[in-house]
């Protein structure tokens, strides 16, 4: 796993480093210049030599003082370079002022305005460095160049080309506009305009913001590459903030995730899922298989009376176990050995789906609720509230998040009016806290909380963009992927973390076509590719 940084934590391992004398503020922004130019020349080798010609558009703070590094190496790689800059010389802070002059000493530096009032692009390669992380107020000045950006960006591809009029854009650090911390927009008045830039590539540097994997961050910086600027590890630092910080689930190592050799089925865990009744049960029987295939020894689902029939003729491999009501749910959970519930798929909003919750929570079993166990208790949240406990995990999508937590839903969903606004990381965050136990908000970047304040996100953008993972019963997979990973014994973090992301690679291995059944039968495929 990767950490995802904010603005704040990004200068405070900045501060460490030039305090302890490691390195200078100047030799950052030389190198953070250098990881540019590198990564334009890796993406583009054809931009290199012949008649190029790169437009480096420079802000006011140290994102434009990145800019006149950029311009100054690409101009010795032999590009032809122009920069223009928005803001006042006389007031950029001390290391953009010294590559304002090292700049000037070889070349001019027009205002923002002589660019955005000429005619067509003029360049090859263009370069936004004109707001990164210290972006914290809307730019509605820029609205216009922005709407373009996004017009070349999205409707022309990067068939790029001075003499066509379509350069490639790359984006020092991000896109500008973009929240680095929460991923939104700054609106203004002007909507006509876009709020923020966009771009082929992004470059950033030492680590990710976590505003490159949220809301329109995403959306809107095309590609991100990290370049190394030297920054050592801050182990330090890094002790004092771990619970702070946000990961990015990366890539499972095997070795967690393998099963002992000489396992009975009952050390493998026995999930417990409740069906709804009849005519509404295929959602269970999609969380049912999800949590047999990841690797649960056994699963039975919970049917009523009304729905055996139908249940019975559906499965095989899942057992099936007639519970009727609370009642019938408590008496079958004596049984010890059912050792994680799920709870919600199909289950249905009848007056017996809260009781049926409450039985379950009060068994203090590791429960994954989801769907129709949420929204239950839409009218009153606090019921669950006080009964969830850390053994939980609950998955809801931004409906279901918004029924349960509606002031933090609020916050979330008002515009960005000042920076750092608030994020889904923090939202999730203050969900956990408040339902105490594991949150897993949904979407494609799922942002996962325990009520300790750890986090992290799943990312379904960029390579691994999932659009096929939008359809029908999918979230039920996905519920019944973590209830199987409790049973084998995950924490309720750690299932919620594999879960998703395992969710996201079966989605991808099957690809376009994908219907829900599908998702759990990828398993086997997937595991093998880990090297299980
Ligand atoms: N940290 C690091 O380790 C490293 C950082 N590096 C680089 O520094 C970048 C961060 O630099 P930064 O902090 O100077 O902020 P930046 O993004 O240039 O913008 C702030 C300026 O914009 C102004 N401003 C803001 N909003 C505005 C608006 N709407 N309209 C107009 N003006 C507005 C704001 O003005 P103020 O709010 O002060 O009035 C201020 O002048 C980072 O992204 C990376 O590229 C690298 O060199 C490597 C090491
Ligand atoms: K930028």
């Amino acid at each position: 796993m990767t950490e995802l940084l904010t603005a704040a934590q990004m200068r405070a391992i900045e501060q460490a480093a030039i305090e302890s004398g490691e390195v200078t503020g100047l030799e950052l922004m030389e190198r953070a210049g250098q990881g540019v130019v590198e990564a334009i020349f890796e993406e583009w080798p054809e931009l290199e030599g012949g008649d190029r010609k790169a437009v480096v558009l420079c802000g006011p703070g140290n994102n434009g003082g990145d800019g006149f590094v950029v311009a100054r190496l690409l101009k010795e790689r032999g590009c032809e370079v122009e920069v223009f800059l928005y803001g006042d010389a006389d007031k950029l802070p001390p290391n953009a002022k010294a590559n304002y002059e090292r700049w000037s000493e070889t070349g001019r530096v027009a205002p923002l305005s002589e660019y955005t009032r000429g005619e067509g692009w003029g360049c090859d390669l263009l370069v936004d460095a004109l707001f990164g992380t210290g972006l914290s107020r809307p730019s509605p000045d820029l609205g216009n160049l922005y709407w373009n950006m996004e017009d070349m960006v999205d409707g022309f591809g990067i068939e790029f080309g001075h003499k066509r009029g379509r350069p490639a854009i790359v984006a020092v650090d991000f896109p500008s506009g973009i929240c680095s911390d929460s991923g939104k927009e700054f609106p203004h008045e002007d909507a006509h305009y876009r709020f923020a830039a966009s771009a082929h590539l992004t470059v950033s540097f030492h680590q990710s913001k976590q505003g490159h994997f949220l809301s329109e961050g995403a959306e809107l910086c095309g590609k991100v590459v990290v370049k190394d600027i030297g920054l050592s590890e801050e182990k330090e630092w890094r002790k004092d903030n771990w619970k702070a910080l946000t990961k990015l689930i990366g890539r499972l190592h095997p070795n967690w995730f393998r099963k002992d050799q000489d396992g009975h089925k009952y050390h493998h865990g026995h999930a417990l899922v409740l069906s709804g009744s009849h005519g509404s049960t295929g959602a269970a029987r999609l969380a049912a298989r999800g949590a047999l295939r990841i690797g649960a020894g056994l699963v039975t689902l919970g049917s009523p009376r009304s729905a055996m029939l139908e249940n019975a003729a559906n499965l095989t491999a899942v057992m099936l176990k007639q519970i009727d009501g609370a009642l019938g749910l408590t008496e079958v959970l004596e049984d010890m050995r059912f050792n994680a519930i799920c709870l919600g798929p199909g289950l249905g909003i009848r007056a017996d789906t809260q009781a049926l919750v409450l039985t379950a929570l009060k068994a203090n079993r590791p429960t994954v609720l989801d769907a129709d166990a949420l929204t239950r208790f839409s009218a009153n949240p606090d019921v669950l509230f006080g009964l969830l406990h850390k053994d939980c995990v609950i998955t809801p999508h931004g409906g279901e998040f918004t029924k349960l937590f509606p002031d933090i839903a609020e916050k979330l969903a008002a515009p960005a009016v000042t920076g750092p606004a608030y994020s889904k990381v923090d939202a999730t965050r203050e969900a956990a806290a408040r339902a105490g136990c594991v949150v897993l908000f949904k979407g494609p970047d799922t942002v996962i909380a325990d009520p300790d304040g750890r986090c992290s996100i799943n990312s379904a953008q960029y390579d691994r963009a999932a659009p096929w993972l939008a359809t029908a019963g999918s979230g039920d997979v996905l519920a019944g992927f973590i209830s199987g990973l409790l049973a084998r014994g995950f924490s309720p973090m750690q299932a919620a973390e594999t879960g998703a992301w395992l969710h996201v690679e079966c989605a991808r291995k099957f690809g376009p076509g994908l219907i829900a059944e599908d998702l759990a039968e990828q398993l086997p495929a997937v595991f093998r590719d880990l090297g299980l």
